[in-house]
């Protein structure tokens, strides 16, 4: 159900940002560009294997909000965006976030405590950002009813699983070999 998400994966270029080796993927950076029926793979393949018995998607600006589209739109459920903009509403809580190549701030805003959430976001590589992000929800006493990261690079799903007992879902496992990805696994071998 994934073939053409997993071809195109293993086309990814890799480039440096610093020391960090980055893979360039439509899912994670809209480049190259996104074929329609990839997106509509994973958003298949989401509804197959998570628990969307939510009342909300959350996402995480700005690679989840397309991934958060495609599902709303499959599944009617509304979602909200973890922002990388203060608004200074009544209610808003920033959130650090330290990624393998960047630090900055983020924003949770329109999620409240009791809430059902599914939270979706495109790559777990270091684990910070949802480290983050998990502990803060937590913190609110927002019900994180399941979690993906549609791509895992590195230790980053074991630490957070680790840090937040949340259990987090990937799509795909991959590794960097001599300037190229491999596809380690899928979700679909489980
Ligand atoms: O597990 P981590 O090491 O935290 O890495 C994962 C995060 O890194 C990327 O975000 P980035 O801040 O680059 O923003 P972008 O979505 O705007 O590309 C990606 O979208 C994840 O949110
Ligand atoms: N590529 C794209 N997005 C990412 C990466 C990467 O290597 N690491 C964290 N987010």
């Amino acid at each position: 159900m994934l073939e053409k998400f997993i071809k195109s994966l293993k086309a990814s270029p890799i480039v440096k940002k610093g020391e960090y080796d980055y893979f360039v993927h439509p899912v994670s950076d809209g480049v190259p560009e996104m074929e329609p029926k990839i997106l509509k793979e994973i958003t298949a393949v989401i509804q197959k294997k998570t628990d969307l018995d939510v009342n909300k998607i959350v996402c995480v600006e700005a690679m989840g909000i397309h991934l958060a589209t495609a599902l709303s739109l499959e599944t009617g459920i509304p979602f909200v965006v973890i922002r990388k903009r203060e608004y200074g509403l009544l209610g808003e809580v920033p959130v650090f976030q330290k990624t393998g190549y960047s630090e900055q701030k983020l924003y949770i805003n329109s999620i409240n405590k009791g809430d059902k959430i599914f939270l979706i976001d495109d790559v777990v590589s270091t684990g910070g950002t949802y480290i983050a992000i998990i502990k803060a929800l937590q913190k609110m006493e927002v019900e994180i009813k399941d979690a993906i990261a549609i791509i895992e690079k590195g230790d980053g799903k074991k630490i957070v699983e680790e840090e937040t007992s949340i259990s987090l879902k990937t799509m795909a496992k991959l590794d960097l070999v001599d300037g190229k990805v491999i596809v380690e696994s899928t979700i679909e071998d489980n």
